[in-house]
C-alpha cells in the first residue's frame, strides 16, 4: 500500500500555513505553495506567517515557494485555496499523479461546483479527497485536540491519507462520503453567518439554537438531495463544524456576522479585508443551487439576501418567523 510522507501545501493562508505546521512539526521537510511575496519570505526567513496565522511559531522545516512547479515532486497535495480561486490555481499545478486533497469549503459560483466537481473536470485521472471538520486554523497550529473527516472514494486512499495525515492531537476519520464532506463544509459558513448576526443584532440564545438546529435541517435537505449521507452530515464535517462555528467568533463567518447584525453594512464589512469568510461567497450560490433543485433553504436565503443587501436584520428575522407553521420533519 502506498504511504504519503513527502506532503505539498497548496495556499498560505491561515489553513494551509496550519496544516503544513502539523505536518512539519517534528522536523519533516514540507513544501508550501503561497501567492503572496511576503508570505513565502516570513515563512522561510522569520518561520512565521504574520500576514495569515500571526502568533504561530512554525518549524523550520517549512520551507515556502512562490513557484507552483516546485510541488511537482510531492506525493500528495493538500489544497487549501478558497473556492472562488480554486479553479484558475489548480490549472496552473505541475503535472503529477499525486492525490489531492481538498481542503477548502464552499461552492464555486455559476458553475455550481464543489472543489471535487472543478478538480475532476481538469484531472480525470487524479485519485481525490476532502479534508474537513471543526478546525480552527490557530488551535491545530498550537497542537490542540482536532477531530476531522477524510474522505475519498477509494476507501484504501482515504485510509492511506488518515495515516499519513494523523498526529497525536490530530485525528482523521475516513469516509467515503466526499459530497458530503463538502456540503457540510460549505454550509456551515453560511450558517455561521446567520448566528453570527443573531448574536450582533443581540436576539439571544433561544434565537442561536433554533438557527443551528434549523440550520442543520436546510444543511440535511441539500445534502441528502445531492448525495451526501445523513451519517457525514451529523458527523464532524457538518454538525460538529457547525457548532464550533456558530458558536466562536474566533470564526471568520460568525465574525462577519456580528458586524451585519450590529448594522454594518455588508460592502464595508468586505472592503479591504485579506481573509475569507467563504460563507459570504458561497451563500448566494449555494441559496441559488437549491432554488433551482426545489429544496427549501430560507437561512440560507436570508444570508444571501443580507450579504447582497437587499434586506435589512429586522426585516430578514420577521419574514423567518412569519413562515407558515410546519411539522419540525420537514
Ligand atoms: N482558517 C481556518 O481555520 C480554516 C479551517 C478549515 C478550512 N478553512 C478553509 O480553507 C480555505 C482557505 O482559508 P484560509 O483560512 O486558509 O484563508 P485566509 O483567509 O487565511 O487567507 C486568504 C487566502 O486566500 C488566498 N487568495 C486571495 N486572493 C487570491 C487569488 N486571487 N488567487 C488565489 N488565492 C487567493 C490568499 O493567498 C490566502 O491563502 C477556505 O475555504 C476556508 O473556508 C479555513
Ligand atoms: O473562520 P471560519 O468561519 O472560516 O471557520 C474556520 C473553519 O472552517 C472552522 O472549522
Amino acid at each position: 500500500m502506498t504511504s504519503y510522507e513527502n506532503f505539498g501545501i497548496v495556499g498560505g493562508g491561515a489553513w494551509g500555513t496550519a496544516l503544513a505546521q502539523l505536518l512539519a512539526a517534528e522536523g519533516a521537510p514540507v513544501r508550501l505553495w503561497a501567492r503572496e511575496a511576503e508570505v513565502v519570505a516570513a515563512i522561510n526567513a522569520e518561520h512565521r506567517n504574520p500576514l495569515f496565522l500571526p502568533g504561530a511559531a512554525l518549524s523550520p522545516s517549512l520551507a515556502a515557494t512562490a513557484d507552483l512547479a516546485e510541488l511537482g515532486d510531492r506525493n500528495a497535495l493538500l489544497v487549501v485555496v478558497p473556492v472562488p480561486y480554486l479553479r484558475a490555481v489548480l490549472a496552473e499545478l505541475p503535472a503529477s499523479d499525486a492525490p489531492l486533497i481538498f481542503c477548502s469549503k464552499g461552492m464555486e459560483a455559476e458553475s455550481f461546483a464543489f472543489p471535487i466537481d472543478i478538480a475532476r473536470a481538469i484531472f480525470p485521472q487524479r485519485p481525490l479527497a476532502v479534508l474537513s471538520g471543526p478546525t480552527f486554523a490557530n488551535e491545530v497550529a498550537a497542537g490542540l485536540p482536532t477531530a476531522i473527516t477524510l474522505a475519498a472514494a477509494d476507501p484504501a486512499l482515504a485510509e492511506a491519507l488518515a495515516r499519513a495525515l494523523a498526529r497525536p492531537h490530530f485525528r482523521p476519520y475516513v469516509s467515503t462520503d466526499m459530497i458530503g464532506a463538502e456540503i457540510g463544509g460549505a454550509v456551515k459558513n453560511i450558517l455561521a453567518i446567520a448566528c453570527g448576526i443573531v448574536d450582533g443584532a443581540g436576539l439571544g440564545l433561544n434565537a442561536r439554537a433554533a438557527l443551528i438546529s434549523r440550520g442543520f435541517a436546510e444543511m440535511t435537505r441539500f445534502g441528502l438531495a445531492r448525495g451526501a449521507e445523513a451519517e457525514t452530515l451529523a458527523g464532524l464535517a457538518g454538525l460538529g463544524d457547525l457548532v464550533l462555528t456558530c458558536t466562536s467568533s474566533n470564526s471568520r463567518n460568525f465574525a462577519l456576522g456580528q458586524g451585519l447584525g450590529r448594522g454594518t453594512s455588508a460592502a464595508a464589512l468586505m472592503a479591504d479585508r485579506r481573509t475569507v469568510a467563504e460563507g459570504a461567497f458561497s451563500a448566494p450560490v449555494v441559496a441559488a443551487a437549491a432554488r433551482a433543485q426545489g429544496i427549501d433553504m430560507p437561512i440560507t436565503d436570508a444570508v444571501a439576501r443580507l450579504v447582497a443587501g437587499e434586506t435589512h436584520v429586522a426585516d430578514a428575522v420577521q419574514a423567518l418567523l412569519s413562515r407558515p407553521l410546519r411539522p419540525e420533519g420537514r
